[in-house]
Formats: C-alpha cells, structure tokens, sequence
C-alpha cells in the first residue's frame, strides 16, 4: 500500500541511474526537453492519477489532446529509458516511475544550470557527473504502475490557461491540492516555454473586446510581449514564461507576477486574488510574512502531486512499452 523511496532497491538497483542518464542525454542536444518532462509528470498525474496514461499511442489517447501536443519532443526520453530498462532488469520498473523521476531529474538540471551557470551554452556532460546537488531536488517516491486507460476526453480535468483562480483551486482541491500547492507548483513556469496561441488573447482581444489588452499587463512589458507575439503572427511562436529566467529554476517567476510581467492569464491572476498573492509574496520574502523558500516547497509540492491516484501493488500492470498496454 502506497509508495516509497527505493521501490527498485532490490528489484532494480540500477534504475534511477539508467533514468538519470537518459534524462542527462537528452537534455545535452536538446535542453527544451527538461521543462517538458516536469510538465509531461503533471499533466500525467492531473488525469487518472500518475498512470503513465499519458504515454500511450492511439487516434483517442491523451497524447493527442492539445494540452499535450507541445510535450512531443520528450516522449522519446521516457521510451529510451524504458528501453534500456527492459534490458537491465524486464518486466520491473514502470513507466509511470519514469515519468516521475525523470521530472525530477530534469528539475534537478535545470537547478544546477542556474545554481553554476549563467548561459546554459557552458553546460557539458562531464559537469553533471561533477555536480554537487547540494540538497536540492526532492527523492521521488516510486512504486506506481501503469494504468490500462488513456482517453483524450479525460484531459478536461486539466487546468487552462484561461480559467479563473476558482476553477484553478477546484481542479486542484479535487486531487487534493491545496492554495499553496496551487501556486508552489504553477511556479514550475519559471522554467520553460508557451505557444503565443495561449496568452495572445490578452493584447489583442481581451475578454473579446477587440482592441483591447489586459490592463494587468505591466505597460512596459505589453509593447515587448506585441513584438514577440504579433496579432496575425505565428500562433505557435514560444515565449519564455519567465522572462529573462526562463533556463533558471528560482523566483523570478513570482517577482514577474509581481511586476505585471506574467505570461498565461492564469499565472497573472495569482497576483490578482488575494489568496494566492499572499503565497507569491512569501515565496518573494515580501517584509512581515513567513518566509517559504521555493526550492523546498517545489519537492514537498511535487511528492504529494506524485501520489495522485497511483495504482500500487497488484493494480494496473508493468508496461513492457510506454507506448501500448500489454
Ligand atoms: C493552473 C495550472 C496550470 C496551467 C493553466 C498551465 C498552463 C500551461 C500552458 C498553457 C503552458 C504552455 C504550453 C505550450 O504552449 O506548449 C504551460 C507550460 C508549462 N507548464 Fe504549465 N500550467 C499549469 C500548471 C503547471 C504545473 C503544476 C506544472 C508543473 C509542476 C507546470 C509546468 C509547466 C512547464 C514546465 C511548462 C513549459 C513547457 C515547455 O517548455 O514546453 N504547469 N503550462
Ligand atoms: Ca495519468
Ligand atoms: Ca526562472
């Protein structure tokens, strides 16, 4: 009954080395992928529980959703692994403990990147097998197994964009996840990229008034947001949603929200309302509150988002490929 550190001690001593290496490689020729694995374990927990459901090829599986369109690059990280699992010890880990340690991993990255680095063009393989994590990441708590449903329909229980605070803390509480949580795990968009089709709304057509712009929208950064994201430009352009810290795990983020220079209408609002700006100052050590250090709040954040729904013991199965039930 439920998970716990080191579930493959015995079964698979070698099996967070083999993700970690196939999450350090990946990352090497293409470090987009990191922000994507963190997503990709989200939108998998938001939907059926942390199953692996996401992972599934088919015309109807969640794959094909268009919240999970953009994750594509970094399905191949996740198939890799399996597969040189499968070859050290078949039949033992699942792919729902891939996703959820090879979120981790590339959090971990990303955290050394800006802990050690100002340009990630610096950044070689040989420094990651130097690296001093000095306590941060999170230990990821392992055991899940994989589900046998992956249906594009149940992707509704995702968070968009567009919802309001209230929508956003109802999908959250339905999984069990508290205002804190809500605004400690948003704060995963201090990494990372979004298509201009998400948020484009807001300078050009705010709440369907053309010609208007959200006025939450700092008037500095509203001319420099137009220019990245023209009217009638490519809606897939990708933005960072942390200006000037998009490759950097740390607050910056919440002193943007702050400063009117969010990107998604979700993430300005929890500056907007009350209740979850109170979280976003504490995390930015605003004078007279109880200061969290987001570091740690993101792996506590993270571990109870990775018991969401899991499958344990006989449940579900061990997949012998992400990509198709057994
Ligand atoms: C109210 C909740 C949330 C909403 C509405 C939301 C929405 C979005 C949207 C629209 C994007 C851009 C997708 C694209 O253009 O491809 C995005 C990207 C991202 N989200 Fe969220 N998100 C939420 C919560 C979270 C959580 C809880 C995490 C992780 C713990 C997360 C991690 C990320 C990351 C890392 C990216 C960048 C992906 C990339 O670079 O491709 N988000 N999110
Ligand atoms: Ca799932
Ligand atoms: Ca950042």
């Amino acid at each position: 009954d439920g998970l716990r550190p080191g579930f493959y001690l015995f079964t698979c001593p070698i099996a967070e080395s083999i993700v970690k290496s196939a999450v350090e490689s990946h990352f090497r020729s293409n470090p987009a992928v990191a922000p994507k694995l963190l997503r990709m374990h989200f939108h998998d927990c938001f939907v059926k529980g942390c199953d692996a459901s996401i992972l599934v090829d088919g015309q109807t599986a969640e794959k094909t959703a268009v919240p999970n369109l953009s994750l594509a690059p970094a399905f191949p990280v996740i198939d890799d692994a399996k597969a040189q699992l499968e070859a050290a010890c078949p039949g033992v880990v699942s792919c729902a403990d891939i996703v959820a340690l090879a979120a981790r991993d590339a959090v971990l990255l990303m955290m050394y990147v800006s802990t050690y680095y100002s340009d990630m063009k610096w950044f070689n393989n040989d420094d990651v097998d130097a690296r001093q994590t000095n306590g941060l990441g999170w230990p990821v708590l392992t055991g899940r197994r994989d589900g046998r449903v992956s249906l594009a329909s149940d992707t509704a229980s995702l968070p968009s964009p567009f919802d309001s605070i209230d929508v956003q803390k109802q999908k959250f509480s339905n999984l069990g996840l508290d205002t804190q949580d809500l605004v400690t795990l948003v704060g995963g968009h201090t990494i990372g990229t979004a298509a201009c089709q998400f948020f484009r709304n807001r300078l050009y057509n705010f709440n369907n008034t053309n010609g208007t712009s959200d006025p939450t929208i700092s008037p500095s950064f509203l001319p420099q947001l137009e220019a990245l994201c023209p009217q009638n430009g490519d809606g897939n352009v990708r933005v960072d949603l942390d200006t000037g810290s998009g490759n950097s795990f740390d607050t910056a983020f919440y002193a943007n929200l702050m400063n009117g220079r969010g990107i998604l209408d979700s993430d300005q609002k929890l500056w907007t309302d009350a209740s979850t700006r109170a979280v976003v100052q504490r995390f930015l050590g605003i004078r007279g509150l109880l200061g969290l250090t987001f570091n740690v709040e993101f792996g506590k954040s993270m571990v109870k988002m990775g018991n969401i729904g899991v499958l344990t013991g006989s449940n579900g199965e061990i997949r012998n490929i992400c990509t198709a039930f057994n």
